[in-house]
């Protein structure tokens, strides 16, 4: 709701009431509406400021009525009647104005921040546009090419920057609400006209037409198949080339567009489900709420490889002490260096200073004897990752979390080499570990609760996106992606190209797809996990490796491209051949389409047309099912959990919501139909066959995913 109160003698003072961030529900809009009737009929009411309460202005509307059918007044005749009324009104901003929120200000006749204010119309991020007037208004307030930028990016500026650009005309860092106050009693009797922004045309910026081409173009190529950011595009353009009504009828339009769209749909499920995975839950029953983390206030970083390095520069970033620990003299040497460049270009990014003297240096483990938290980084090696385990458990102080960055490994394992099992987590970075936003927290059955919430807290405060998953080979990540790339080698085998399964997957919306990401970060690394399965491994009578491994299909293909020292972009070779070593840009290599021609020839293998479809339902819906059975084991808690990890780790198009809320926007039974035949034209491949959960599901009549937890939890007890 919105509340009215008369302060100063003369001041209507209009507040948003709606907690936590004073979205604009129907009930919030009703009150807006009824209060600004108020403050215009009260002829003691001279003029009139609009707040939130509790420190924030507004979050914009609330996203959760935009799945249902729309109540209460709408924005744009609300904010009109803002814009219209004959007595000034001013908007005290502080916390938040996105979206909505900040449409309503720009309704307003001025608009007063406090510094610490963020601003911005980040519907774009939703699949929307600013429909409630914001992409007719703000062009006209601060000009095409700066609005274009806000509008299609979404992305919030500081006070300081709104200042800067006009979008508000004063910053304070006194209480806003008092200054506001009084700069509307200053204003009463001022003409308004000139501050009405609708009745204004943009300002003049030279060659439009060439900059609304070359954002469109940025746009589109950034997009990844996104509708959004062009709608924006053109709802600027409208508001640059026609009358504000005219605009406002294309804002409407393009609205229409965005607002029913799949798209939307599953960047605002990505919007909640990002807030629903701090929400964990353990199937002790533990939860999030009722598990308090320990203190941690020193950290440390056994292992200065690429990993250890990167988690280094993220802990202190976050204002951690950190003890770096490597014990070989010269690798010590290169990553301190290498830590201290990251941290000055990081600084000068941020435009703030570099916290070098965050990270103490040492190539005696025993330094890190008080520290409360220690990752250890090393060589994926479970032997190596033991020993340091052990060492660990002797050196560190009592009640220090013990977590490892392995990316598969059993954490249960290191768990036992230690004194204090329910103290070991596994803390799964993602490569660069100073830039990938996604963080697996990895508990075993003996992690405490204490122990996750710990993780879960120090994940929070170096600004990761981190999600709680049981220990299994792989986590979620990984273990879902064997199958993507499985299915990705057969589809070679079979009569694909690289090329070709790589465009079928940009086209969905990769930014790469699995065979350049595959070349970008090195296929040797597969290959060594591989042969520590004992998978890649020649027959030592026919010196092939087989093509049925442990009882299924198996494809040699990538070992033997590497047995060809084709490690990738590093050797200028791998699925592509590159100019040079160390080049980006690859091209189709026809020694590879001749070494996939000759493989096929030598195993009997008659190649056939393989279509983008095809390429999709076998990588993706493989990967689905195996996202089910995770579900069913009880390893992620729910779908968000793995879409999130797949968003913000893997690439996966946000706007196609994450792999489980696009089988969900598929259908269930289209995914267990294809996958049936899939499975029937190729038995030998179990990840092909749909798993219980799915069956379950759409035996249930294939719920919303909101709904899935209740089959699962029929299925597994323990959840
Ligand atoms: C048939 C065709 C018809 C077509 C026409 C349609 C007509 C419709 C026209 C409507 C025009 C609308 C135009 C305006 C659109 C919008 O405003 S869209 C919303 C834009 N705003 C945002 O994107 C901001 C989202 N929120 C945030 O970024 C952050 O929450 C915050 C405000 C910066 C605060 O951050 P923080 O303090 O970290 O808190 P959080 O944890 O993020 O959030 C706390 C809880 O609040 C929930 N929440 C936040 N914002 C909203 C919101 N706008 N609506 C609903 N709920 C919101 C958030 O989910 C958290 O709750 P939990 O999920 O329960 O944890």
């Amino acid at each position: 709701m919105a509340a009215f109160a008369r302060v100063s003698g003369s001041v209507g003072l209009i507040t948003l009431q709606n907690p936590p961030v004073n979205a604009l529900s129907a009930a919030v809009r009703q009150g807006i509406v009824d209060s600004v009737q108020r403050a215009l009929r009260e002829p003691e009411v001279k003029c009139v400021v609009i707040c939130g309460q509790n420190g924030i202005f507004c979050g914009g509307a609330d996203i959760r009525e935009f799945s249902g059918p729309m109540s209460g007044p709408p924005l744009i005749p609300m904010i009109h009647s803002i814009e219209v009324a004959a007595k000034p009104v001013v908007a005290a901003i502080e916390g938040s104005a996105l979206g909505g929120g900040l449409e309503i200000a720009l309704g307003c006749h001025y608009r007063i921040a406090h510094s610490k204010t963020r601003l911005g119309l980040p519907e774009v991020t939703l699949g929307l546009l600013p429909a409630a007037g914001g992409s007719q208004r703000l062009p006209r307030l601060i000009g095409v090419p700066a609005a274009l930028d806000l509008i299609t990016t979404g992305r919030h500026v500081t006070a300081a920057e709104a200042l800067q650009l006009g979008m508000v005309d004063q910053v304070t860092d006194r209480n806003v609400t008092d200054v506001a106050v009084k700069f509307a009693l200053s204003v009463v009797g001022k003409p308004l006209d000139a501050r009405r922004i609708s009745m204004h045309s943009c300002p003049h910026s030279p060659d439009l037409d060439e900059l609304f081409e070359r954002t469109m173009q940025h746009v589109r190529q950034r997009a990844r198949g996104a509708i959004a950011p062009v709608a924006c595009v053109q709802a600027v353009r409208a508001a640059a080339t026609l009358p504000y009504a005219q605009g406002m009828e294309k804002e409407r339009e393009l609205m229409a567009t965005l607002f029913t769209s799949g798209q939307a749909r599953a960047l605002q499920y990505c919007f909640f489900a990002q807030r629903a995975i701090g929400r964990w839950s353990m199937p002790s029953g533990a939860r999030w709420d009722t598990s308090k983390p320990r203190p941690v206030h020193k950290t440390a970083v056994i292992g200065l490889g690429t990993m250890g390095r990167g988690i280094a520069v993220t802990l202190a970033q976050a204002g951690f002490p950190v003890i770096a620990v490597e014990n070989h003299e010269k690798q010590l040497m290169e990553a301190k260096q290498a830590i201290s460049g990251m941290l000055e270009r990081g600084a000068k990014r941020r435009g703030v200073t570099p916290v070098l003297n965050k990270i103490t240096y040492s190539r005696d483990i025993q330094s890190v004897a008080n520290a409360d938290l220690v990752i250890e980084a090393v060589f994926e090696d479970m032997a190596l990752k033991e020993k340091v385990f052990q060492q660990l458990s002797a050196i560190c102080k009592p009640g220090a979390l013990l977590c490892t960055n392995t990316s598969g490994l059993n954490v249960d394992h290191l768990a036992s080499q230690v004194r204090n099992p329910e103290l070991v987590v596994g803390m799964h970075f993602f490569a660069p570990a100073h830039v990938m936003k996604l963080l697996e927290v990895v508990y075993g059955p003996r992690s405490s609760p204490e122990a996750l919430a710990t993780a879960m807290a120090v994940g929070k405060k170096i600004g990761k996106v981190s999600v709680a998953v049981g220990n299994c080979q792989g986590f979620v990540g990984n273990r879902m992606l064997e199958h993507y790339m499985e299915q990705a080698l057969f589809l070679l085998e079979e009569g694909a190209t690289p090329e070709l399964v790589d465009q079928a997957l940009e086209e969905f919306g990769f930014a790469m797809g699995v065979f350049r990401v595959s070349d970008l970060s090195g296929l040797d690394i597969g290959w060594r996990i591989r042969k520590g399965k004992g998978l890649a491994v020649p027959d030592p009578t026919t010196g092939q490796t087989a093509r049925v491994q442990q009882g299924r299909r198996y494809s040699p293909v990538a070992d033997l491209i590497c047995e060809q020292g084709r490690f990738g972009q590093k050797t200028g070779q791998g699925w592509y051949q590159y100019n040079t070593p160390g080049s980006r840009v690859g091209k189709p290599d026809p020694w590879v389409h001749n070494f996939l021609k000759d493989y096929r020839a030598q195993h009997g293998l008659v190649a056939r047309r393989i279509d983008h479809q095809e390429v999709l339902e076998r990588c993706l819906y493989s990967m689905i099912n195996e996202g089910f059975r995770i579900l069913e084991d009880g390893i992620a808690a729910g779908p968000e959990d793995i879409d999130v990890i797949y968003v913000f780790g893997y690439n996966w198009p946000r706007h196609r919501g994450g792999p489980m809320f696009y089988a969900h926007m598929v259908g269930l039974p289209k995914v267990l139909e294809r996958l049936e035949h899939y499975h029937q034209a190729h038995p030998d491949v179990p990840s092909l066959q749909p798993c219980n959960l799915l069956r379950k599901l759409v035996a249930n009549g294939s719920p919303p995913i909101q709904k899935w937890k209740e089959v699962m939890k029929k299925i597994n007890s323990r959840l």
